[in-house]
């Protein structure tokens, strides 16, 4: 089963030691324009998806865009690590709001 964190040290792996004729070399060798667009065309197509009654094309389209994000985060030199950091920081900063209803209510 894929997790994202899985995903990404799969796509990771693809970085560090190629596999000619992959899909995630095919985008690495492009290189960061080509992973932008491809991030830009898939966030468009969660958008679009979303106003489709078919539940599946959302779920299609979110699971491209991870994937294509996942790319992005390496090719950028982007931990996964540094991502779950700084969840983990909202949520510490998340939970103290709940105290303060004035923070909360903005
Ligand atoms: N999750 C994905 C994943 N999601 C989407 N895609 C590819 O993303 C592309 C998106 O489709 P599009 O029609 O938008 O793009 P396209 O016309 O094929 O390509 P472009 O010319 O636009 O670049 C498809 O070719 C999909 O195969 C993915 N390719 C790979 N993975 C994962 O990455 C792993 C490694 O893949 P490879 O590197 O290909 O071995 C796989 O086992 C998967 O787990």
């Amino acid at each position: 089963m894929q997790d994202l964190e899985g995903l990404y040290k799969l796509v990771l792996e693809r970085k560090n030691n190629p596999k000619k004729g992959s899909y995630t070399d095919y985008l690495f060798t492009k290189g960061l324009d080509k992973i932008l667009k491809k991030v830009g065309e898939e966030s468009t197509e969660v958008v679009v998806a979303s106003k489709n009654p078919d539940r599946n094309e959302l779920i299609y389209e979110t699971a491209d865009l991870l994937y294509h994000l996942m790319v992005l985060l390496v090719e950028q030199g982007v931990s996964y690590d540094e991502i779950k950091k700084e969840l983990a920081e909202r949520e510490g900063l998340m939970s103290k709001t709940k105290d303060r209803p004035e923070i909360k209510d903005l």
